[in-house]
């Protein structure tokens, strides 16, 4: 595990019931900043209730979850972490600039805040490549467009901390990769540390590190790097499926 002084999120026996489960069970990690973590597991294994409870929206919580130094959900934290859902949380009847004018102006309300507010939408489409889409109806756009927009959004407060929900899924492989290009100039470009879900192993060679989960626990927590060397395998998801091995083979020792 890293050193998790000045980490961006940092979690200690954080365990979460949603109903009368528990669906993440007394979880250690740290999130270093400036970098892009990477969560992945199977579907069902606790990633999108993990990034609820990061962004303070999750409801039975306990242990410790800091986020930028403060417990997760803090008010402060309000604009300083940008968060996208799974599905793209923008008005189809609206333009994509007028989709962004709007949620500026509730980060940022009055009318002496309209011109730092039109420099900020401006920014947010020029850092999602959506100038020239500006002035089309959401509804009207492609599914890989629709996520820059709700990307876009996030990207309004400037966030500190991105926390992505499976940004890609269903997008085609050139899609995926531009997606994963735009992550990465965020977090150099911006300074922004992108804590990201997925269950397409191949994405998991793109970030910096890894959480590995299944069934509501952390599997690993390294660089890919030193996952594949750790279990001697040849990517990402073979080191995954050996982990997965390894703790069966350790539950079944313990009956
Ligand atoms: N409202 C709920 N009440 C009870 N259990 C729930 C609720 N929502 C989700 N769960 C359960 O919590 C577990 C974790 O779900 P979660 O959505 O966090 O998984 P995930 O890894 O993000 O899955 P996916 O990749 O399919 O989105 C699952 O077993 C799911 O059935």
């Amino acid at each position: 595990m890293m050193n998790s002084s000045g980490a961006a999120i940092l979690a200690r026996d954080l365990t979460v019931r949603r109903g009368d489960r528990t669906v993440l069970r007394g979880l250690d990690f740290a999130v270093p900043r400036g970098q892009i973590t990477g969560l992945l597991g199977p579907s069902g294994c606790g990633k999108s209730t993990l990034m609820r409870s990061v962004v303070g929206t999750q409801a039975q919580v306990t242990g410790t979850l800091d986020v930028l130094g403060h417990p997760a959900g803090h008010a402060t934290l309000r604009s300083r972490v940008g968060y996208v859902t799974q599905s793209p949380s923008v008005y189809e009847d609206l333009t994509v600039r007028q989709n962004l004018d709007y949620f500026a102006a509730v980060l940022d309300p009055g009318r002496a805040r309209r011109a730092a507010r039109e420099e900020t939408v401006a920014r947010a489409l020029n850092d999602v490549a959506l100038v020239s889409h500006a002035d089309s109806l959401a509804g009207r756009l492609s599914g890989g467009q629709l996520n820059r927009v709700s990307l876009a959004v996030a990207l309004l407060g400037a966030p500190e901390l991105l926390v992505l929900d499976e940004p890609t899924v269903g997008l085609d492989p050139v899609l995926r990769r531009d997606l994963w290009e735009l992550f990465h100039w965020i977090a150099t470009q911006r300074a922004a540390t992108i804590l990201v879900s997925s269950h397409v192993m191949d994405e998991a060679e793109r970030c910096h590190r890894l959480l590995l989960m299944r069934d509501g626990e952390i599997l690993a927590d390294d660089t890919p790097d030193a996952l594949r060397t750790r279990t001697d395998s040849e990517n990402v998801e073979q080191a995954f499926l050996h982990l997965v091995d390894e703790a069966n083979a350790l539950q079944e020792s313990a009956r």
